[in-house]
């Protein structure tokens, strides 16, 4: 499914109505006929009064559609229109026309006070929010910066058509003041700022419906960011052939731990082996194989000499250890105490995936020229700070440009880039960009993103194209989190092991 800018779907827009020849008047039908179907079950019952508050575009537009629709079935409905009448043009004067001439009666906001406005409002159990959508251009202005706090404190049942109003549509940093809505229908194709925080806060829950836009006036416009799906899981993710055998299904090698951090290892060991890879072994610091391997019956291990209570730099030059497996990642728990030479011997002899995860990503920054040149891919999965301290950033930049960040990386080093955080985001060294749906704040723990790197791992070895093993990692370990928390954990008490216990149930749905 395509994520979109404002900008881009006014262009998707345009595409369908010019070149395919599709009617705009016929597209706001449809918009608003599709929303109406989506909050049917929403709406309890045929008494509860319902006010749909009108602005001047076509997001008002589509509010007018809706208005005859739920009229139309017998809903007790005001209709509001916070412009003058003759500020309505276009395609909304259109269906607002229809709209009159079924016979229905427009309340206009200029004909009221305020007060009475904000009264007959208090009297409706259902907001429809159709004052702004894509076409909001800076601060707001009035009656809209007036209307729309008050409206929030209201404190009723708001669904906003396309995106709460008052939200940008693309990447935003700041909110200054926007409908809170309760549910968001979006049009066609998700906005972009559904993704990005605090925006993705004002949407309450998102659904999206189709308003008819041919997929090839989508694919013409806009054809880089993409939110994967339950769908695309169930279509790319591995079938296991009945013929196969241990060695069909990859030979990791996990670089991990050091005598302060002997969980990581275990997690990542333990999520990689959940996710089906055929062969793990695993390569820690002498100092720390006793407690690891007590925790650990499925693995190999490959132990290294250590210095401070970390693995020996130089251990792990060794060409023979490298071409003996199909994938490698490193990081999770190996300290920042050495020099981590042994890293860029990696990157420059090992010809296959390497997932770089942690304090490998502390060791990255020193050998970071190197990546470009690689023999095989690159696959990095910082969370917020780790990708700042990358790129010289602070944690604040980078949390307000996540997607143009993520980007920009990615191709200048021509790597896989796994952003962390809520909405991961999977970019290519192409820079197409797929946003990952699932997960929750239990995520927001100690151990999680080890067992995501695990669970990269298995599924790069059994799978061609990386880009479908990475968002798959990333969706079915977020989906682990929601199962959870889902069947009676709190978000407080989920345990990264959890998520590696949980893993055959999750995997199970699919
Ligand atoms: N393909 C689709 O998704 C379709 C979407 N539709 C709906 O159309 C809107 C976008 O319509 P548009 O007319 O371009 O924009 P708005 O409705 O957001 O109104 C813009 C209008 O508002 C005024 N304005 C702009 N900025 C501000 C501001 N900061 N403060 C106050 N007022 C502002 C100004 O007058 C602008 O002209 C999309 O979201 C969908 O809901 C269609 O139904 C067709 C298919
Ligand atoms: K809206």
């Amino acid at each position: 499914m395509n994520v979109v800018t404002g900008e881009e779907m006014h262009q998707i827009d345009r595409y369908a109505i010019e070149e395919i020849g599709l009617k705009e008047e016929l597209l706001m039908e449809n918009a608003g006929l599709a929303f109406v179907n989506c909050i049917l079950p929403l709406l309890e019952k045929k008494t509860d009064r319902v006010a749909v508050l009108i602005g001047v575009g076509n997001n008002g537009g589509d509010g007018f559609v809706i208005s005859r629709s739920l009229l139309e079935k017998g809903y007790q409905v005001d209709v509001w229109l916070i412009p003058p009448l003759e500020k309505v043009k276009g395609t909304a004067k259109y269906h607002m026309e229809v709209f009159a001439k079924c016979g229905y009666q427009i309340l206009n906001f200029e004909n009221f006070t305020y007060e009475h406005f904000l009264e007959k409002l208090t009297s409706c159990t259902y907001l429809i929010d159709a004052l702004l959508g894509t076409g909001i251009r800076g601060s707001l202005r009035s009656p809209y910066k007036e209307i729309i706090p008050a409206v929030n404190k209201l404190d009723r049942t708001v669904i906003s058509v396309d995106l709460p109003s008052g939200l940008p549509s693309s990447e935003v940093c700041e909110v200054e003041e926007a409908i809170k809505a309760t549910y968001t229908v979006t049009l066609q194709c998700p906005k972009l700022s559904a993704f990005t925080y605090p925006a993705r806060e004002y949407y309450g829950e998102l659904s999206v419906v189709d308003i008819g836009i041919p997929r090839l006036a989508i694919n013409e416009i806009s054809n880089e960011r993409f939110l994967w799906t339950e769908k695309d899981v169930k279509r790319t993710l591995p079938v296991r052939k009945p013929s196969s055998h241990k060695g069909s299904h990859g030979k990791a090698l996990i670089i991990a731990g050091s005598k302060t951090m002997t969980g990581a290892p275990v997690l990542t060991t333990k999520a990689c082996h959940r996710l089906g890879a055929g062969l793990v072994t695993l390569a820690i610091p002498d100092v720390a194989h006793e407690v690891v391997a007590s925790q650990i019956i499925e693995a190999t291990f490959h132990l290294c000499s250590s210095k401070n209570g970390e693995i020996n730099d130089t251990h792990l030059s060794d060409k023979q250890l490298k071409d003996r497996y199909d994938a490698i990642a490193v990081g999770p728990g190996i300290g920042r105490n050495n020099t981590g030479s042994f890293l860029k011997t990696l990157l420059t002899d090992f010809q296959k995936p390497i997932i770089i995860d942690a304090d490998g990503l502390y060791y990255l920054k020193r050998y970071i020229s190197t990546l470009r040149t690689r023999g095989g891919a690159t696959i990095l999965t910082p969370h917020s700070g780790e990708f700042a301290f990358l790129i010289n950033e602070s944690i604040k930049t980078v949390e307000e440009n996540r997607f143009s960040l993520s980007k920009q990386f990615a191709m200048q080093h021509g790597v896989y880039l796994l952003l962390k955080g809520p909405n991961t985001i999977v970019t290519t060294p192409t820079g197409n960009q797929f946003i990952n749906p699932t997960g929750n704040s239990a995520l927001a723990k100690g151990g999680s993103g080890d067992v995501l790197t695990g669970m990269v791992l298995a599924l790069v070895m059994q799978q061609q194209d990386l880009q479908p093993a990475i968002s798959n990692a990333a969706f079915l370990h977020g989906k682990a989190a929601d199962i959870l928390t889902s069947h009676g954990f709190s978000p407080l008490s989920v345990l990264a092991s959890d998520l590696v216990e949980i893993m055959p149930q999750v995997l199970d749905r699919f």
